[in-house]
This record gives C-alpha cells, sequence and structure tokens, in this order.
C-alpha cells in the first residue's frame, strides 16, 4: 500500500489505527485528557496550558471537565468558544469548530463510521465536521459524520444532525431539520413581549 493510514484518514478511505504512531498519538491524548479532567478549578493556568496542549495550538476556548476525545490534534476551536460539561468529540477525523459557539452539556460529535457489513466492521472511515461562528448547539445534541453547520445556527436540544443545516436558522429533531430561519423578532426579543432594550442587566452591561 502507498498511501500511509494518515492520508487514508484525510482522504476518508477505509482505515485501521493501530500502526503508524496512532495507539501512541492516542495514549499522549488520554495522558491530557486525563490531566485536564482531573485540574482543580481554581488551577487556571494549569487550564490554559492544557488546553493549548490537547489542541496542539494557542486555544482560547472555555473546556468544562469532564471533556472526551480520540487525539485532540484533529480539533481546531475558535476564540471565546464554550463547551459545557460532558461532551465527547471523536476526532479520527478533522473538527473545525468557529468562534463564540456555544455548547450545552452533553454533546457527541463522531467524525468516524464503520461499515455496516458486521464482516468489515473493524475498519473505519471519517468524514469532517465543520460548526461555524457563533452557533448554539443545545444539550444532548448528536453531529454525525460529514456534517457542515452554518454560521448563527441553533441546534435544539436532543438533535441528531445527519446532514448540513444551513446558517442563520433554528433546527430541532431526529433526524434535525431546519425548523425556521433566525428573524428580526430574535434580534429584539428573548420570548415573547420582553425585549433586549428594556432589560436592566443589558442596560447596565452596555454602559460600562
Ligand atoms: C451552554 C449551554 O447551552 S447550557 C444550556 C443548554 N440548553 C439547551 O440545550 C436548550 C436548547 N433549546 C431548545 O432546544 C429550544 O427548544 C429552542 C432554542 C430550539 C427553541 O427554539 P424556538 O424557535 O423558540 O422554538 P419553539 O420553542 O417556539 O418551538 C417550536 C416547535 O419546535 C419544537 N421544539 C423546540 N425545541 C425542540 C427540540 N429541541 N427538539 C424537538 N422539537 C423541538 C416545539 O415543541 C415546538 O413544536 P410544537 O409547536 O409542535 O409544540
Amino acid at each position: 500500500m502507498q498511501e500511509t493510514m494518515r492520508q487514508r484518514i484525510a482522504e476518508g478511505k477505509l482505515f485501521t489505527d493501530y500502526c503508524e504512531g496512532l495507539p501512541e498519538d492516542r495514549r499522549a491524548a488520554k495522558r491530557r485528557m486525563k490531566w485536564f479532567n482531573d485540574l482543580e478549578p481554581e488551577d487556571k493556568d494549569g487550564r490554559a496550558t492544557l488546553i493549548n496542549a490537547i489542541f496542539g495550538r494557542p486555544t482560547n476556548a472555555w473546556i468544562e471537565p469532564p471533556f472526551y476525545f480520540c487525539y485532540g490534534r484533529n480539533i481546531t476551536i475558535g476564540d471565546g468558544t464554550y463547551i459545557n460539561v460532558n461532551c465527547s468529540f471523536i476526532d479520527d477525523g478533522r473538527i473545525t469548530i468557529g468562534k463564540r459557539v456555544m455548547f450545552g452539556p452533553s454533546v457527541n460529535i463522531a467524525t468516524v463510521s464503520h461499515p455496516i457489513n458486521p464482516a468489515m466492521r473493524e475498519y473505519m472511515f471519517a468524514d469532517p465536521v465543520t460548526i461555524g461562528d457563533d452557533c448554539w448547539i443545545g444539550a444532548n445534541v448528536t453531529i454525525c459524520p460529514g456534517v457542515t453547520i452554518g454560521e448563527g445556527t441553533t441546534i435544539g436540544a436532543g438533535s441528531v444532525v445527519t446532514h448540513d443545516i444551513p446558517a442563520h436558522t433554528v433546527a430541532v429533531g431526529v433526524p434535525c431539520r431546519v425548523l425556521r430561519e433566525i428573524n428580526e423578532t430574535d434580534m429584539t426579543e428573548y420570548r415573547p413581549g420582553m425585549t433586549f432594550a428594556d432589560d436592566e442587566l443589558v442596560q447596565e452591561n452596555k454602559a460600562v
């Protein structure tokens, strides 16, 4: 075989993951994951150092432990993103997350599939997942391989996202479908009759 396993993963071809340093990479990632998940809540410096080490680049995101991943180095997270507790990112394929994305608790992102054919189940193939800037991913969402979610979109709690979801929409359900586009009322009200403009907290923060 001429290609390396890492090339095959990137090209969406069948792969196995017990060769070419992949097990060693996963073991090192598990070590960083354990350190991160065992950090004392007060240890802000340790948290920042480990987040950069997990993703292999400077990353300005807030991640609540426990947080689970396979490699970490295949995940890119934009500035200001927040990841709530118990999220699990299966990153054999690439996961690209934009800026200011909010994740509710227990979100699963899976980039890996196994063949439906049971005799071939030991093999895997991967498709990247991309989440645009300013998305909100509700609690207990599962995002399947190959999905792109456009910027600004909200995915409702408990959804299973099997297809791409366009930008600036609210999408919900199993399978996840667009419920509606984000509209002018969303820009001015957070619930019927309750506006941002009239809210004391928003006013106070604006004044600062
Ligand atoms: C960092 C953190 O995020 S921590 C907080 C975590 N919080 C969450 O996960 C909450 C996520 N919020 C939701 O899922 C909300 O239901 C939202 C944002 C999708 C609601 O969006 P809205 O556009 O206001 O929808 P609305 O409440 O008007 O409901 C419209 C329809 O969609 C349905 N619906 C709303 N949410 C969902 C959902 N998650 N799954 C399936 N159907 C849903 C409603 O039941 C309703 O259908 P009906 O008219 O037949 O009853």
